[in-house]
């Protein structure tokens, strides 16, 4: 757990906040009391870096340098975001998709010093009290997962704190927002997995969730305290089982300062990387027929955003919705199905049933199929061999995190195609070398967007966070992928970058919540340099609180 950044009392070696550990000069050991507990040298931030490079070296794998990575942020946190911010590429995934899911199975047993609040369902009537437990009195964004649906694990009840924790993380390595004021919670409401409930050492509550009224009660108690306590905090929901993200996000949206990252986040990075794949077809995206694989809460998020994406080209809704097909576990999403949500029904045109996906790809003919279905494989070599035999380049994103829950890999979506689908994951997976050709899968992850999104609402103090800055995030994000790169076959801008990227996002985005008068703060002349700022660096000053 983060002290308080201002006024810490705790000793300067257990306080990861202000803890330069061999850092501290001599002056400030003889002023800190830290003479002789620590040993003679003392050394620059990149010599401690070197030190801890060496140390993620000689692991044997990515789930123990996330273990030591952990150990590191909550020792010494400017360390810990000088390394993970020295190569995005290489510690993305270390501290975050894929091996965060390993972690995550694993949370109660690996589990030594919390690094979040826990709001349990048995604290229901005193959440404000139990809030105002935080150290940090400014608290400006809180990641909250009930840990439903944990990427593609599914409900992991309290082990999903290891998502708001590596989300907030992400804030501050991918866009530079002050760690200060980020608070990771995990809503205890109870978990359906048997297996954890059985286990000895699972840490949360062993009950089943409620139900849907009863959470809503509790999430309203949970939304009326931050309002009182933390009056420019904003809401990341992170995580929900499906229908609860639905329904919790149209509860709130137009009444406080949130977003869903599931829905409103993965939209925008798959509209980015639909934008860069037409721009390398050269087709708009009102001539493509879309089939997703998966109709929940990311598959309807992003189906609602391609469809105002749509309108903004000039077409009807209805229009927009018709391009669309979807289906879920029970087969097809069209009107003779009986189990749809509101939000699925509208994308429920005339078809005849079918629960094969092969079968529904040969009749509705897509361009561009996207996976979000938990379901790892349901691309089978039939479905991307149909695809290949439709589409000159077709577009297939296997979006479900994480690794071993793809829909395909990109091995297959190239071996499969000769070569020619426009392909990306929610990972990274490998280049692939396919008849003397290097072909680079693109990584259609919302790590693209919700930090710079947050960096902007941030910054402007936003009221609102409207559909319309995810739509000027995907814009701005593919515009950063080069014409050279394009010609590559890259969809996405590379991770290495991804700083920069998102700062680039969030200037413009922020250059958009000005113009809709949802900012709270006066417009500065120069954005950019009032942007750049307020960035965090991983620096030992004054300026990081310390
Ligand atoms: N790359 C990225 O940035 C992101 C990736 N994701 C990934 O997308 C996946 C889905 O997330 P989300 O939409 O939030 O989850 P949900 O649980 O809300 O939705 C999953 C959907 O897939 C359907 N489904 C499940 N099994 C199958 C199957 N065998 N065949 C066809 N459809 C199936 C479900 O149907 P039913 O409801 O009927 O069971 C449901 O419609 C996860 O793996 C997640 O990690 C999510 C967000 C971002
Ligand atoms: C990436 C992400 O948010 C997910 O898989 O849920
Ligand atoms: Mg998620």
């Amino acid at each position: 757990m983060t002290s308080d950044r201002t006024a810490s009392s705790l000793p300067p070696l257990l306080d990861a906040v202000h803890n330069r550990e061999t850092a501290f000069t001599n002056e400030e050991r003889h002023k800190n009391g830290t003479l002789g507990l620590l040993p003679d040298a003392v050394e620059t931030l990149d010599r401690q870096m070197e030190r801890v490079l060496w140390q993620l070296d000689s692991k044997s794998n990515d789930l123990e340098r996330f273990l030591h990575l952990n150990g590191l942020s909550q020792r010494n946190e400017t360390l810990f975001f000088k390394v993970v911010m020295s190569d995005p590429k290489r510690f993305l995934p270390i501290v975050y998709d894929p091996t965060i899911a390993d972690a995550c199975l694993q949370y109660n047993r690996l589990f030594e010093r919390p690094q979040g609040l826990y709001l349990s369902l048995r604290h229901k009537g005193h959440v404000k009290e139990i809030l105002a437990n935080w150290p940090e009195k400014d608290v400006r964004f809180i990641c909250v997962s009930s840990g439903g649906r944990i990427l593609g694990l599914g409900d992991i009840g309290a082990n999903g704190m290891g998502i708001p924790v590596g989300k907030l993380q992400l804030y501050t390595a991918c866009a530079a927002i002050p760690p200060q004021g980020l608070m990771p919670m995990l809503l205890d409401i109870g978990t359906t997995n048997q297996k954890l409930i059985d286990d000895p050492l699972y840490l949360g509550l062993r009950q089943a969730p409620p139900s849907s009224d009863e959470l809503d009660a509790f999430v309203d108690e949970l939304v009326a305290a931050i309002q009182e306590l933390y009056p420019h905090c904003c809401l990341h929901f992170e995580d929900w089982k499906g229908d609860d993200a639905i329904r919790l996000l149209a509860r709130y949206r137009d009444k406080i300062l949130c977003y869903n990252d599931d829905i409103q986040g993965t939209a925008a990075i798959t509209i980015a990387g639909l934008d860069t794949a037409l721009s390398i077809k050269g087709e708009a995206l009102k001539e493509q027929r879309i089939l997703f694989y998966g109709a929940g809460s990311a598959g309807i998020g992003i189906a609602n955003m391609i469809v105002s994406a749509l309108q903004d080209e000039g077409l009807s809704e209805t229009d927009a919705r018709a391009r669309i097909s979807m289906m879920d576990i029970n087969g097809l999403i069209e009107p003779s199905r009986q189990d749809l949500n509101p939000s699925q029904k509208v994308f429920a045109h005339s078809h005849a049933a079918t629960k094969d996906l092969a079968e529904a790809v040969k009749s509705i003919k897509p361009t561009v199929l996207i996976g979000v279905s938990t379901n790892a494989g349901g691309f089978t070599e039939e479905v991307v061999r149909t695809m290949a035999s439709i589409n000159d380049k077709p577009v297939i994103f296997a979006l479900s995190n994480p690794t071993d829950k793809a829909e395909c890999t990109a091995e297959q979506a190239y071996r499969w195609t000769d070569g020619r689908a426009l392909f990306a994951a929610g990972v990274q997976f490998d280049d692939v070398t396919l008849n003397g050709k290097t072909l680079t899968p693109g990584q259609a992850n919302n790590f693209y967007i919700f930090p710079a999104v947050a960096l902007a609402v941030w910054a402007t103090q936003a009221r609102r966070i409207t559909d319309e800055v995810f739509l000027e995030a995907a814009k701005a994000t593919a515009e950063q992928v080069t014409a050279e790169q394009r010609a590559h076959g890259l969809l996405f801008p590379p991770q290495k970058d991804v700083l920069r990227v998102e700062i680039n996002t969030a200037i413009k985005i922020a250059r958009q919540i000005f113009k809709s008068g949802l900012a709270q703060v006066p417009e500065p002349e120069d954005i950019v340099d009032w942007i750049e700022s307020k960035l965090y660096r991983p620096e030992y000053t004054s300026a990081n609180g310390q």
